[in-house]
């Protein structure tokens, strides 16, 4: 089945380009009443008045930011804002912005901590009736949340293209012969058409009374550009968004619960370029000073951020118009006012039972101007009091700017790169989840990766109940975008969530409870010692043994009750007392389990409390301004030129390290490692040669040793030869006449002389000595050294005179390397240069 066209959807489907307006919808609107619907509605917004309408008039260029309207009147004399007498509404304080005050222009716009909190109640009989959602059906609440998943609903926007996608009930899959084999996608809800209310009922009421019944509460619509996703969460005048309705809705859960009083504080940003920037602040004062995220893990503080008190309908609209005029839209490719940021509006809702006689709390008497009241540490907040406690939860309302191709503008091109960077860690992130909730793994989760990750980390880590409203386009034309959408809303189905209530306790109060406490069961206790030996006698024995049981109860209690004061008492005196830490053999173990837990549970809140408390106080001393409230305003103007100025040139500086000298050293590093690699890979080789040279080297010291040694045994054969051929008498039987080259023979008849004339005559004897060497000289090889494997070496000698460099002595090689050496000499004569007996060959 294709998505449904509903009536009222039809009449949208005549617009000619649903999904890729090019023009704003009143140049598309033509007059007639199939077109005028929609378009006629996001002219003219209602309660937002500009959801979309205030983004600014159309441009290329991303919106630049715009002042508020001035339409404030300037604080005159102490207002009373919360009147119990007469039990009118209280006014929303109004702080006071740029421009009101002749003194000081920005100090008081970001100081809200100086409203008082008490003057500033909501409760049922201060909600007006305007301010009720008058369109909500009450009837209708379900209740998502409690089963700790996350509620991912689908939101197909209606299109004259056609449909991709077929719908079944709650499970949406790609038109069959599209995708080869259709995924089927299963989610809680999916809503078509045109009208915000049944999405508003379906995905976000449950979650906003969760968020008013104590529990923090994040509400987001994610998906493709252009598929509707401000829509949903701002909608326009005919069908307000999530955010409208829930602000109607709020004050409508107020006025039906009488028992409590709230104090409402909004707060609206954006997440651009990787930015944090309060839509609340005046425009120069937020560019200026971008928000920080402070803490870690799940204690994240903002700051600085503009908290605004409201406390009807009317201030909330203009906090709404006020941020929304701020926002950064522009037109794209694909949506005429794309948003080009993520927006966060958050409300803070503290709540406190009234009194128990029904009463609103009393206003501490002296009223102040909001401006001079001293301020409250950490902004406005409600106090536990009188034994009630404070419980404390947000509620966040998130546009995700949607994810988009390259556009033909390059500025829309590098926010597109944050945008999808960003969301591509969101993705990433709730991957992570998903697996370790699945896997039951604690892999680490890249929270730090962009800001939008790092703001959600508590919620995401399951601190908060979460419905996800994921958008798409069904035409044909975006179907890789829905499917990468589908995918994600899928996997954030995975994420397991844990939300808790959160509540302040009034420690005092309670420690007056248990001291009273210990007295009545201190008195009970004593009464039934003082009957005892009389009622003793009365009981039988089973009734005795009842009575020692609840004697014993009572003094169990009692120890308790001690116990626990003792535990605070111990806490609160360390506090100024570091050598005596509070003591865990303070716990009693006597106690129940369910007793023990209890004890646990507020244990924990309380050191929740106090780590958002230390992490609020922090950051009010960041924010604090350097000079004290009371100094001339000429010199704050001055304090605050100068600080804008650091900031500038401290940006400057950055920028230019990065520019200037990031760049270049991280080049000249790159160049000096790419050197020095070069250069030890030519050492490496270098030595790697050498290596094997001087291997070489030792070979032929080896060899020549070898030879040496043979020469030597050579020498002897040959002396045993010239000495068995001079007792043969063959040495007088070749006399030579002397010539010039041939002297007369030193000692004739001498072995050695005769050697020596031999050597001389070698090539003549030859022929003659031939047969005789050939049977009898040792030069020749024995058959011995033939079957060594030594035959195919030539004789010693020859080998010698023939011999090569291969065959040198080391010294020889050594002496050749030598530069300057001379053309290398027969080696013979260097083994045998040293030598007696044997003469050089001339
Ligand atoms: N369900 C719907 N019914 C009728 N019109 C719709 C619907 N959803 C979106 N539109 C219209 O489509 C246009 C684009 O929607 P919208 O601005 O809400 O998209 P977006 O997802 O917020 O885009 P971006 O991410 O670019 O900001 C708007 O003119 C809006 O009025």
């Amino acid at each position: 089945m294709s998505v449904p066209a509903t009536p009222s959807t039809a009449s949208k489907l005549a617009r000619p380009t649903p999904f890729t307006p090019r023009r704003p919808p009143s140049i598309l609107s033509n007059g007639s009443s199939s077109t005028s619907d929609l378009s006629s509605r996001s002219n003219t917004p209602i309660l937002l008045q500009g959801a979309k309408k205030f983004k600014a008039p159309l441009s290329s260029e991303s919106r630049i930011r715009t002042t508020v309207p001035k339409s404030r009147s300037r604080p005159g004399s102490p207002t009373k804002l919360k009147t119990p007498v007469d039990g009118s509404r209280p006014k929303t304080p109004n702080t006071p912005r740029k421009g009101d005050f002749d003194e000081g222009p920005f100090l008081s716009e970001m100081d809200v901590s100086r409203i008082d909190p008490e003057e500033a109640l909501v409760d049922f009989e201060t909600v007006e009736a305007g301010d009720i959602s008058a369109d909500i059906d009450e009837s209708i609440l379900r209740e998502y949340g409690k089963d700790d998943k996350v509620l991912v609903s689908i939101r197909i926007r209606p299109t004259d293209a056609a449909h991709a996608w077929d719908i079944v009930d709650k499970k949406i899959k790609l038109n069959l012969g599209l995708g080869k084999a259709p995924q089927d996608f299963h989610f809680d809800e999916i809503l078509t058409g045109s009208e915000n209310k049944p999405v508003y009922t379906a995905v976000a009421r449950s979650h906003v009374c969760a968020a008013m019944d104590g529990y923090n509460a994040v509400i987001f619509a994610y998906g493709q550009t252009a598929s509707g996703k401000t829509f949903t969460l701002s909608g326009d005048e005919d069908q307000p968004g999530i955010i409208p309705r829930a602000m109607k809705d709020i004050f409508a859960y107020i006025k039906r619960t009488p028992t409590r009083e709230y104090l409402l504080r909004c707060s609206y940003l954006e997440i651009y370029n990787e930015s944090i920037h309060d839509l609340l602040a005046p425009p120069s004062q937020s560019s200026a000073q971008p928000v920080q995220i402070h803490g870690s893990g799940n204690n994240i503080v903002l700051s600085p951020l503009r908290e605004e008190v409201v406390t009807s309908l009317k201030s909330v609209k203009e906090v709404l118009q006020r941020g929304e005029g701020n926002r950064r839209t522009a037109t794209t490719d694909w949506n005429e006012r794309s948003s080009r940021s993520h927006s966060v509006f958050r409300v803070v809702i503290e709540s406190r039972e009234r009194d128990r006689d029904g009463r609103a709390t009393p206003t501490p008497s002296g009223r102040q101007t909001p401006g001079f009241r001293p301020p409250t540490p950490g902004g406005a907040r409600l106090q536990a009091r009188n034994g009630r406690s404070v419980q404390t939860s947000v509620l966040s309302l998130i546009d995700l700017a949607g994810s988009e191709k390259a556009t033909s503008d390059k500025e829309r091109t590098r926010e597109g790169k944050f945008i999808n960077t960003s969301l591509l860690t969101l993705g990433s992130v709730i991957s992570t989840l998903a697996d370790n909730s699945a896997k039951n793994k604690t892999d680490h989760v890249p929270f730090r990766n962009s800001k939008l990750t790092r703001m959600l980390q508590p919620s995401l880590s399951g601190d908060a109940r979460i419905s996800v409203v994921c958008t798409i386009n069904p035409s044909k034309d975006a179907i890789p975008e829905s499917t990468s959408t589908l995918q994600f809303a899928q996997r954030i189905k995975k994420v397991q969530l844990h939300a808790q209530k959160k509540e302040v306790v009034d420690t005092d109060a309670l420690l007056e409870r248990y001291r009273k406490e210990i007295e009545e069961l201190k008195q009970k206790l004593a009464e039934r010692e003082a009957d005892a030996p009389v009622r003793s006698r009365r009981l039988s024995a089973r009734e005795q043994l009842d009575e020692s049981r609840a004697m014993h109860d009572l003094n169990a209690r009692i120890k308790q009750l001690t116990k626990l004061i003792l535990t605070s008492q111990t806490v609160d005196e360390s506090k100024g007392d570091e050598s005596r830490p509070s003591s865990p053999a303070k716990v009693d173990f006597d106690m129940s389990p369910y007793q023990l837990q209890q004890e646990l549970l507020s244990a924990r809140r309380t050191i929740d409390t106090q780590a958002t408390q230390i992490l609020s106080l922090e950051a009010a001393i960041l924010a604090r301004p350097a000079l004290p409230p009371d100094a001339p305003e000429s010199e704050k103007d001055k304090l605050l030129q100068e600080q804008a100025k650091t900031i500038r040139e401290l940006e400057i500086v950055v920028k230019g390290y990065e520019e200037n000298l990031g760049e270049p050293l991280r080049k000249v590093k790159e160049d000096v490692e790419k050197e020095w690699s070069d250069k030890v890979e030519k050492e490496t080789k270098l030595r790697e040669e050498k290596e094997a040279w001087a291997d070489e080297l030792v070979k032929q010291l080896e060899k020549e040793k070898k030879l040496r040694m043979k020469l030597e045994e050579e020498r002897q054969a040959l002396a045993a030869f010239v000495k068995k051929f001079d007792a043969l008498g063959l040495g007088n039987s070749l006399p030579l006449p002397p010539t010039k080259l041939r002297p007369p023979l030193p000692t004739p008849g001498g072995a050695a002389a005769v050697f020596a004339g031999r050597q001389r005559n070698r090539l003549q004897e030859l022929s003659t000595m031939e047969t005789l060497v050939e049977t009898e000289s040792p030069i020749r090889l024995s058959t011995t050294a033939v079957a060594s494997g030594l035959a195919s070496e030539p004789s010693l000698l020859e080998e010698q005179w023939d011999a090569s460099v291969d065959d040198m002595s080391f010294e020889v090689v050594e002496r050749m390397l030598k530069p300057g050496a001379s053309a290398p000499q027969s080696p013979v004569r260097e083994v045998f240069g040293e030598k007696e007996n044997v003469l050089p060959v001339s």
